[in-house]
Parts: structure tokens; sequence; C-alpha cells
């Protein structure tokens, strides 16, 4: 059986990538540090994909396994030295913790004479998150593996897209919701995934996506945390949140279709449905997860500064956007350790100290100067309420 090794065991690892590999043939060996979700893998052998829908149609994910990258290295290293698919959902800042890992298997990887190559795709969202894991795994291979590499070991960028809220942590089963797209960069033909896209150019893909998406939601999440609201489909309940977020998206949406030649009325009709999307009642996803990691949320590539910095650079507006990065700089969730650092450095130095050190916004910008008069403005409704 064709074997795929996936790094992270949670939401999308096992909602979504290791499910359309185990769709697809492979075994799918998790690799995790969360020991109860790996013993319950091994004694299990499977679990149920189950889609938020009035019906709750499942799927059966078999043929899985779990493996401890704390305890158990050697083995993630055999398993590794098998793969076909080399794949990870694990969040962007982790990348760098479990890369010396993946070197070492693949170092012996290509010691050996065998040439079946090795497929590598971080499955994140972050622009370039393959290239910057790649880098990773460089920085722990030595000279004489860096030369075998080449040819044996492939890197793809991709783009993933499907909602999976937070999940009963009793259970293997994973809720998401029907839609996904998974879109692989790649310019040869690589062995078939269920599910998986290949294109030449992932660009307007991945900035397409995360500009609506993700912009959209993260919009939602931050006006409902301020708000009060546990949820993101009773946030978007409330009509002024619509209007928001809509607002934003055409923001991006200009962007996206000068940039990209995209057509308008179709990216129009994509904001709708992702809208839709963002309404499902039975994902039931909270505004603190969406809204999660607000410093890697404003950093000046991701989902809020990126557009608005183009949206400039372009010559068009960025009010609503900036709108957004001051809601995301009101996030005070004090179970969110990035959010209680950005509380920090705002109360030490200010909320311009964060915008030019977390955005790497040029100080007195134009869209700094807008963003601190949404934030005032925020900030005074949200006293006054
Ligand atoms: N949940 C979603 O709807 C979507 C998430 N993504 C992206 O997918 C990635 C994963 O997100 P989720 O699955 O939601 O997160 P998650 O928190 O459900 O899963 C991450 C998994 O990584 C494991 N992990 C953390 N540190 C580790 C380490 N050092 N070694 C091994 N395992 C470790 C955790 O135990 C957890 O099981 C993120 O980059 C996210 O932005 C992308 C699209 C949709
Ligand atoms: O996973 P992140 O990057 O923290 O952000 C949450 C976002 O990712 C998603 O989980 C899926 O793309 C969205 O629900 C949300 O926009």
């Amino acid at each position: 059986m064709k074997q795929a090794v996936h790094f992270g065991a949670g939401n999308i690892g096992r909602g979504f990538i290791g499910a359309l590999f185990s769709q697809s043939s492979y075994h799918v060996t998790f690799v995790d540090i969360a020991e109860q979700i790996i013993n319950k893998l091994n004694e299990e052998k499977s679990y149920k994909v189950v889609l938020a829908t009035n019906q709750k149609e499942t799927i059966q994910i078999d043929n899985v396994s779990g493996l401890n990258n704390m305890t158990q290295e050697q083995e993630v290293i055999t398993a590794i030295k098998e793969a076909t698919y080399l794949t990870t959902a694990i969040g962007p800042n982790i990348l760098p913790r479990i890369a010396p890992l993946m070197a070492r298997g693949i170092t012996e990887r290509v010691a050996q004479t065998d040439e079946k190559k090795l497929y590598v795709i971080a499955c994140e969202n972050q622009i370039g998150a393959t290239d910057i894991l790649k880098q990773h795994i460089l920085d722990n291979l030595d000279e004489e593996t860096k030369a075998k590499i080449e040819g044996k070991v492939h890197f793809f960028n991709s783009a993933v897209d499907r909602i999976v809220p937070i999940q009963d942590q009793d259970s293997l089963d994973v809720l998401v919701e029907p839609y996904y797209e998974w879109v692989v960069e790649a310019k040869e033909s690589i062995p078939h995934v269920e599910g998986m896209t290949i294109v030449e150019d992932l660009a307007p893909f991945i900035e397409r996506k995360l500009f609506t998406v993700n912009t959209g939601h993260a919009v939602i999440a931050y006006l409902g945390y301020l708000a009060g609201k546990s949820t993101i489909d009773e946030t978007l309940a409330d009509d002024a949140v619509a209007n928001q977020v809509r607002e934003t998206l055409k923001e991006t949406g200009a962007y996206l279709v000068k940039e990209y030649g995209i057509d308008e009325t179709e990216h129009l009709s994509y904001i709708n449905k992702n809208i839709e999307r963002f309404k499902n009642p039975f994902l039931n996803d909270g505004v603190t997860r969406v809204g999660r990691s607000p410093i890697r949320k404003l950093g000046p590539e991701d989902r809020l500064i990126r557009p608005a910095t183009q949206a400039e650079k372009a010559g068009l507006p960025f009010e609503n956007l900036a709108k957004a990065i001051a809601a995301a700089l009101l996030f005070d969730n004090p179970e969110d350790q990035e959010a209680m650092e950005i509380q920090s450095m705002i109360k030490e130095h200010g909320p311009e100290y964060v915008l030019k050190t977390v955005s790497k916004l040029e100080e007195n910008s134009e869209i700094a100067k807008e963003v601190i008069r949404a934030y005032d403005m925020l900030k005074s409704n949200a006293s006054e309420a």
C-alpha cells in the first residue's frame, strides 16, 4: 500500500488532508505530539469525517495510524523513508520545530539507492509555506544530502481551504464543512490524490483564498469578539457585520481583480459563496478559533496587512481593511497567548508600535494612520457600550 506521512493529526490533518489520502488508497501515518490522539489512532485504526449539514453524512476513514514525534523519532524516520507524500497541517509557527526530524528522515531515505520520489507539501494558511518548510529542512541537512535530494525530494506549495472547527477532544471523528479545495503548485505530474487540484502558478489561488476566505473570516471573528459574540454564524447574522465583511472583501477583490485579471463578476460570486459558507450553523465555529494567533494574522504577508499594503500600492481603497486591522488590535482574548502579547505591547508602547514591529507598516504611513483612527473609534464605541 502507498504511504503518506502527515504531521499534525488535528482538525485539518484528520478532517481534510489525511482523509483525502486515505480515500486515495494510502495508508496515513499521522505524526503528532498529542499522545491521546496518537493512542486512539493506533487503537481504533479508523475514524469518521462528519459533514456539517442537516443530514450529517459520514465518511469512513480507514488505514490510519499514529506516531509521537517526541517519543518515536526512529519510527517517524522509518515512515518517512517509505512514504510517497510527506505533508503537514500543524500551524506555520511549528514548521521550524518539526523540520529537524523531517531532515533526519530525508537524510536516511536518500542515503539508500532507492530512486522513489518523495513529495513534500505544507498545508498551512501561509503564502509559500512549503518554501519556508524546505528552507528549515535544508538548514538541517549536510552538504552531501543537499546534493542528493535533487530530483528525489520535491517540494510543492499549496493552498488549503476547508472550515474545520475545534472538535470534541474525546473522539477521533471530525466535523467538517462539505466544501473543500486543495490546490497544489506542480509543474510535473505527481501521484494522484483524490480532491487535489494541480496548477502551474499558485499565486492567484492562494491570494484569492487567503484574501477572501481568511480575510472575511477574520473580519467576522474580530468584530464578533468585540461585540461579545461567541460564534461566526451568530456574528454574521448582524447586518452591520455582514455589510462590513462585504465592504472589506470588495477592497481585497479590487486588488485581486487588478493584480491577476480575475473576472469581476466571477469574483463577486466567489465572495458570495464564501459568505454563505461562513453562515453554516452546523459548524458552531468560535470567533476565538478564527481570530487565534493575531501576531501571525497581523504579519506583513498575512490576510489583513498584505491586501491593505497591496491596495495602497495599486492606488485602491483600504479603509475597511484598516478597520479590520484595528479590530484585530482589540482582540484581547486572555486564552490566546499572541493576543496577550499584543495587548502588553499596546499597553507599554501604544498600537502604533504593534503596526510598526509586527505588521512592518511604516510609522505615519497612510494605512497606519487609518488603522489608528479606526482603533480609536472602535475602542471608544466599545467603552460606551
Ligand atoms: N481548521 C481549519 O479550518 C483550517 C486550518 N488550516 C491550517 O491548517 C493548519 C492546522 O490547523 P488546524 O488543523 O486547525 O490546527 P489543530 O490545532 O487542530 O491541529 C494542529 C495539530 O498539530 C499538533 N502539533 C502542535 N505542535 C506540534 C509539534 N511540535 N509536533 C507535532 N505535532 C504538533 C497539535 O497537537 C494538533 O493536533 C494551520 O496552519 C491552519 O492555519 C487551513 C485551512 C483550514
Ligand atoms: O487557521 P488560521 O490561519 O488560524 O485561521 C483560521 C482560518 O483558517 C480557516 O480555519 C480555514 O481556512 C478559516 O476557518 C479561518 O479563516
